[in-house]
């Protein structure tokens, strides 16, 4: 028997933005956050979805509409239901979406939908009591995002979700000093000098997975893992840690998360080095410098975490006298 062919198609880029959905209360609190919750006053979303199924083939290889849900009413479909959605997060969003597609058309084998939060940020206004946050107005911030993903198939007995994960994208993150990059392999190939005292300046996508899924749509807030946690929890161990490479960086930043969170089987990472080039080394009575964009190409590195790396940085933590 041959593989099966692949079939699917759908749509990129549906915009959906509520107001007032549910707020995020109750999620747990870590020494490394100030985050105690989302208002969810402006909850904004960027939803990509993609359907499959057997079924679907007629309409490649023969030009059969019959079946075909039209990309345009999977945009309608998304926008509707966050309307009628009555949770507070985008993994539950994504989940909620795909269960009632799945219900509605059954010709429909699979579905798998990403979701990105449209960030918005508070702003300030003025008051008799000084500057308070304003419930009405937000900042549309360009910084980093929450992201999450979610595939289900349809089996005999009903609906099963092959996969989920969770993240933070784009977050770029710099440090001054107190990162270093030396002892690497010095051969024929090796122009790059040791650096004891580098401007380390990272981009970092980090993405989790729950050891149970239920936890992944914030219906239990106090097992929900916020991105707003985890990039407190990313910034927090790139303070701490002389930094030797970004390789170690993010294996501590990962078993942080995974401390913090034991409902998590997973941390995952994928980083670049866009460390900047100098350009003024010496400026009189500063510890400044100046620096400019580093010349491409960039360096990148991709790493999971799990629990058993936890459970060893621990016993190496404990003998070490580490994060004391
Ligand atoms: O943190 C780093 N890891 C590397 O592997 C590497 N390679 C490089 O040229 N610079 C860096 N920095």
């Amino acid at each position: 028997m041959g593989k099966e062919r692949f079939v699917s198609y759908g749509k990129g880029d549906v915009f959906a933005y509520r107001t007032f959905l549910k707020p995020l209360v109750g999620v747990k609190q870590i020494p490394e956050s100030h985050f105690t919750e989302r208002s969810n006053i402006v909850f904004g979303v960027n939803v990509k979805v993609e359907v499959g199924g057997k079924k679907l083939l007629p309409s490649f290889t023969e030009g059969d509409n019959r079946l075909v849900v039209a990309t345009d009413s999977m945009k309608n479909f998304i926008q509707r239901h966050l309307g009628s959605y009555q949770g507070s997060t985008i993994e539950g969003f994504i989940q909620y979406v795909g269960e009632e597609f799945l219900k509605k058309y059954e010709h429909v084998d699979t579905i798998k939908l990403i979701g990105e939060e449209v960030p918005f940020e508070t702003s300030t206004r003025l008051s008799v009591n000084g500057l308070v946050e304003s419930d009405v107005v937000f900042k549309h911030s360009r910084n980093e995002k929450a992201v999450a993903q979610i595939e289900m198939v349809r089996t005999q007995s009903g609906v099963e979700v092959v996969e989920q994960n969770s993240g933070i994208l784009d977050l770029q993150l710099i440090k001054v000093r107190g990162n270093s990059f030396i002892g690497f392999i010095r051969d024929e190939y090796t122009t790059l000098p040791e650096d004891n005292n580098r401007p380390l300046f990272i981009y970092l996508n980090i993405g989790w997975e729950y050891e149970d899924l239920e936890n992944s749509t914030g219906v239990v807030p106090n097992l929900y893992v916020c991105a707003e946690q985890v990039k407190d929890i990313a910034s927090s161990v790139f303070h701490e840690l002389e930094t030797p490479s970004i390789q170690y960086l993010i294996y501590l930043i990962g078993c942080r998360v995974l401390e913090r969170f034991p409902q998590l089987k997973e941390v995952n990472f994928q980083s670049q080095n866009h460390t900047w080039d100098s350009v003024v080394e010496d400026i009189p009575n500063s510890e400044g410098k100046v620096y400019t964009e580093p010349r491409p190409p960039y360096g990148f590195q991709r790493f999971s975490v799990t629990k058993e790396d936890l459970q060893q940085n621990k016993e190496y933590a404990d003998t070490n006298n580490l994060f004391k």
